[in-house]
């Protein structure tokens, strides 16, 4: 049995997690770190993870980037693998996660769908066949409860285009003060926010008369608890470093 430690357990990812598990035989929660510490779930909830008195063998984490370090630092502490979902770090938030992989497995993906993964890698082979000709921008849509923009899934989708493109991508977020035409080297990320969307990417490559467009959409959040839950299975028992969706589908 896999004893699993959730951070963020009571928002809106950790519920849905709280709830998969319990589909699973070979998965359980145990404890749950959360500022609000009701306890929706049968385990116990705490604010400060060093008070956490349960055994347990592995974190996930859906929280904000804040308590995804405070995590680590635990991790780091009691020598635990995590799985970082969250997103919406800065760039010296994200220098520290991989400070902490040196000490400690880190499963990091900003998407635990399978679909966006494989989205990924049919943007790098559409980048590879239509070459710079082709204008790309991404549209991202989310519900109205989330906190960051852009998702860190077009952020992840835009760098899986320039890590084909040698880094040659420059990324804009915004256009409404610029009064110049786009350049060749940039993507252009927009966020839409409203509702109860899921999530939604497109990656739109606008050439001379014809545009591909390739969509993902998520249909429920439970994609990505699965996907949590199997990272989860995947990084117990593995030595430090990073691992993402790609290692855990090539394992599949
Ligand atoms: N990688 C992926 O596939 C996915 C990632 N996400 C990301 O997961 C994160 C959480 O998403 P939601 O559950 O929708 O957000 P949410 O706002 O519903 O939940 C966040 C939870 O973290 C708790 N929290 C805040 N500060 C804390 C602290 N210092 N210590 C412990 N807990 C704290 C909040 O009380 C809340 O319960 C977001 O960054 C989101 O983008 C969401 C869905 C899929
Ligand atoms: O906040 C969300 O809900 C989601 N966040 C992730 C992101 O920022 O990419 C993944 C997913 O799209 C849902």
């Amino acid at each position: 049995m896999l004893r699993v430690l959730l951070n963020g357990c009571n928002g809106k990812m950790g519920q849905v997690v709280s709830r998969v598990a319990k589909t699973y035989d070979d998965i359980k929660v145990v404890a749950g770190v959360d500022l609000n510490t009701t306890q929706n779930f049968d385990y116990p909830v705490y604010s400060n993870p060093f008070q956490i008195k349960e055994e347990f063998d592995v974190i996930i984490d859906f929280s904000l980037p804040e308590a995804t370090l405070t995590i680590l630092e635990f991790a780091k502490a009691t020598k635990k693998p995590v799985v970082i979902a969250t997103t919406g770090f800065t760039s010296e938030q994200k220098e520290k996660i991989i400070k902490a992989a040196t000490e400690i497995p880190v499963f990091w993906s900003a998407n635990m769908s399978l679909g966006v993964n494989l989205v990924a890698e049919l943007i790098q082979k559409a980048y590879r066949t239509l070459g710079s000709r082709f204008d790309i921008e991404i549209i991202e849509k989310h519900h109205n409860q989330k906190i960051d923009a852009p998702s860190g899934t077009a952020l992840m989708l835009a760098d899986a285009i320039n890590e084909v493109a040698n880094n040659s991508y420059e990324y804009i977020y915004d256009r409404h003060t610029r009064r110049k035409k786009r350049s060749q080297n940039e993507i252009g990320i927009f966020s839409v926010r409203g509702g109860t969307i899921v999530g939604e990417h497109s990656v739109i490559f606008a050439g001379p008369d014809e545009i591909i467009e390739i969509k993902h959409t998520a249909l429920s959040k439970e994609i990505f608890a699965n996907g949590a839950i199997k990272a989860a299975m995947f990084i117990a028992g593995k030595s430090a470093g990073i691992y993402n969706m790609k290692d855990l589908i090539n394992s599949m």
